[in-house]
């Protein structure tokens, strides 16, 4: 793990979705099809801005979305459900989640049609459907806007807009509520600890207190809170910590993209050649899962370990 260095203040690049700007896509390769009909051209002010991903990706794996569209009044109401971390515990532990289970207190399951809320009306009671519904919404909204990033992650590899999309298509993404209490002697706690989400894609709505911070450029950087803009995590995505404070409890709502349970994950043949040969071999998305879940705790080196594991 890299020692933790001098703590700046760190803005990542931000990408909107309807930003009028051209693209390096655009330049590169719009530009030279000059026989093209007029109903492939892309028009100027609906293209993507393609450079912020790209650099961000390359760089340091981090990014912010803003201007995507999702209600700020649902986002709040997810926030506002969990209040759940403030009632007993005894209560809680009725989600408590199982040795070996993937689901329960502190993460659950997206995928079939209005899972979130049977969760919570299965572990909790009739009580909580209100609290399932908020969740469910928010995961469908989640997997909107996260279909929309692959989009622009498609593109700025260029892969073109379906070819992530589809590969995420039905996703059997996860849904994780952060809750870090104020403590008494922070510089001697670590939120979740420095690590990097095993997933393909992060979106992350951190509320106002801050926290969250990512290593980049040799040091930890605090990451501020924007008002109503996700942070995007993607690709090897980059070490990142959440740290507490001694005044106020803090909260997050992580939304990971991982593709269906048994879909089979492996390059895309574009982007495979003799200066990029592949590094990891073929595997389903289940087996990585239960990887990180009974065998090894993420870090910067899961994929190597778990590589090394399959072919044990
Ligand atoms: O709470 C945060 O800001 C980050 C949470 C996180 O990294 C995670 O849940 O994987
Ligand atoms: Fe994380």
């Amino acid at each position: 793990m890299p020692p933790p260095g001098e703590r700046s203040n760190f803005l990542p690049t931000s990408v909107t979705k309807n930003q009028h700007q051209p693209s390096a896509l655009d330049a590169s390769i719009l530009g030279s099809e000059s026989d093209m009909p007029s109903q492939f051209i892309w028009p100027h002010h609906e293209r993507p801005c393609l450079e912020a991903p790209q650099l961000a990706c390359k760089k340091h794996g981090v990014f912010m979305v803003v201007n995507h569209g999702v209600d700020p009044g649902l986002v709040d109401r997810a926030h506002r459900c969990m209040d759940f971390f403030s009632m007993q515990l005894c209560e809680k532990q009725k989600a408590k989640r199982k040795i070996g289970e993937n689901s329960g207190y502190s993460s659950g399951f997206v995928g079939s049609p209005n899972i979130v809320e049977q969760y919570f009306v299965s572990v909790m009671g009739q009580d909580f459907r209100h609290f399932g519904k908020v969740y469910q919404e928010y995961c469908e909204a989640m997997n909107k806007l996260s279909m929309e990033v692959m989009e622009l992650l498609g593109l700025s590899l260029v892969l073109g807009r379906a070819y992530l999309r589809d590969f995420f298509q039905g996703n059997d993404s996860i849904l994780r509520l952060n809750h870090y209490p104020p403590c008494p002697k922070p510089d001697l706690a670590l939120g979740t600890g420095p690590h990097a989400d095993p997933t393909a894609l992060t979106i992350l709505d951190q509320d106002q207190v801050g926290g969250l911070q990512v290593f980049a450029d040799h040091q930890w950087n605090s990451l501020t809170p924007i008002p109503g803009a996700f942070v995007a995590l993607c690709y090897k995505s980059c070490l990142h910590r959440p740290v507490v404070n001694n005044e106020r409890a803090r909260r997050s709502i992580a939304y990971f993209v991982c593709t269906k349970m048994n879909k089979t994950v492996t390059p895309a043949t574009a982007l495979v050649n003799v200066e990029n040969p592949r590094i990891y071999p073929d595997f389903k998305w289940a087996t990585f899962l239960e990887f990180t879940q009974k065998h090894y705790k993420v870090n910067m080196k899961t994929l190597e370990a778990f590589s090394n594991w399959l072919q044990k």
